[in-house]
């Protein structure tokens, strides 16, 4: 499908990579999906996964969030906070009677437990991750109820209230109009910028060019590596733009 070209270790600027992945095997019960991966996650800098439909982009998050284990294989995370999981739209049930507010707050049941009762730092915490992605005004509203660039909005400021300094997105912008996508791209960057390292999977390719790194993946391969103008080839971009 893709060129295999020989993936090499990326790196920022910087140099510091923020996860080192070696050698990994991961999937499902009697379904492997991906093989023998290895790739960086550089530090500081918005990575994005990029690939055609069932080629492992979103199994590869889950591992990098620790929802799904390896088969084999060996991360190394750079100190810092455990990752932030943002998952899929689609997979957080709409219908759950759960306001705006509400589900940002779970954001902080990481540290406090789901029974405790929120302090007045978490309450700060849930408040300007809120005013960060602009959805304060939306806090008494139902999930369900809300657009999908709303609700978008929401599941990110509940990432952005767990306070990792690695925030992990499953197709964050897919299935939103353009002035949406476009929104969230920029606020995912304004995060980098300020000391995040963001890593989303994502169909969106002017996402995709605007991120430091692309990992490529096919068939649960990891067939390149590195910027944008590198790995995002005509060749690439007119099979990434195929419908599934
Ligand atoms: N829970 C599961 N159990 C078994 N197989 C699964 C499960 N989730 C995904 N798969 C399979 O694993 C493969 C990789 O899926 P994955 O969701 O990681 O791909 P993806 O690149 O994120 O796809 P998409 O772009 O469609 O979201 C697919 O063949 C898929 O059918």
């Amino acid at each position: 499908m893709f060129n295999n070209n020989r993936p090499g270790p990326h790196r920022t600027d910087s140099g510091e990579q923020r996860i080192r992945i070696t050698d990994l095997d991961a999937g499902y019960p009697g379904r492997p999906v991906l093989r023998q991966l290895s790739a960086s996650i550089p530090a500081l800098a918005m990575t994005a996964l990029v690939g055609p439909n069932g080629s492992g982009k979103s199994t590869l998050l889950g591992v990098l969030a620790g929802v799904i284990q390896p088969t084999s294989g060996r991360l190394r995370y750079a100190k810092g906070r455990p990752p932030a999981f943002v998952p899929q739209r689609g997979a957080v049930g709409e219908a759950l009677p759960l306001t705006a507010r509400q589900t940002v707050e779970i954001g902080r049941w990481g540290e406090r437990g789901p029974w405790r009762r929120l302090t007045r730092h978490d309450r700060a915490v849930v408040d300007s991750s809120m005013d960060r992605l602009g959805v304060a005004h939306l806090a008494t509203r139902q999930l369900g109820e809300l657009s999908g660039g709303q609700r978008q909005r929401v599941l990110i400021a509940q990432g952005l209230a767990q306070q990792s300094d690695l925030l992990l997105l499953d197709e964050p912008t897919t299935g939103l109009d353009p002035e949406a996508r476009e929104r969230i791209t920029d606020l995912l960057r304004d995060l980098v910028a300020d000391g995040t390292t963001v890593v989303q999977a994502t169909h969106d390719l002017a996402a995709a060019r605007s991120a430091d790194v692309c990992l490529l993946l096919s068939g649960g391969l990891l067939v390149g590596q590195g910027p944008p103008g590198q790995v995002l080839t005509p060749a690439v971009l007119s099979e990434l733009r195929q419908p599934a």
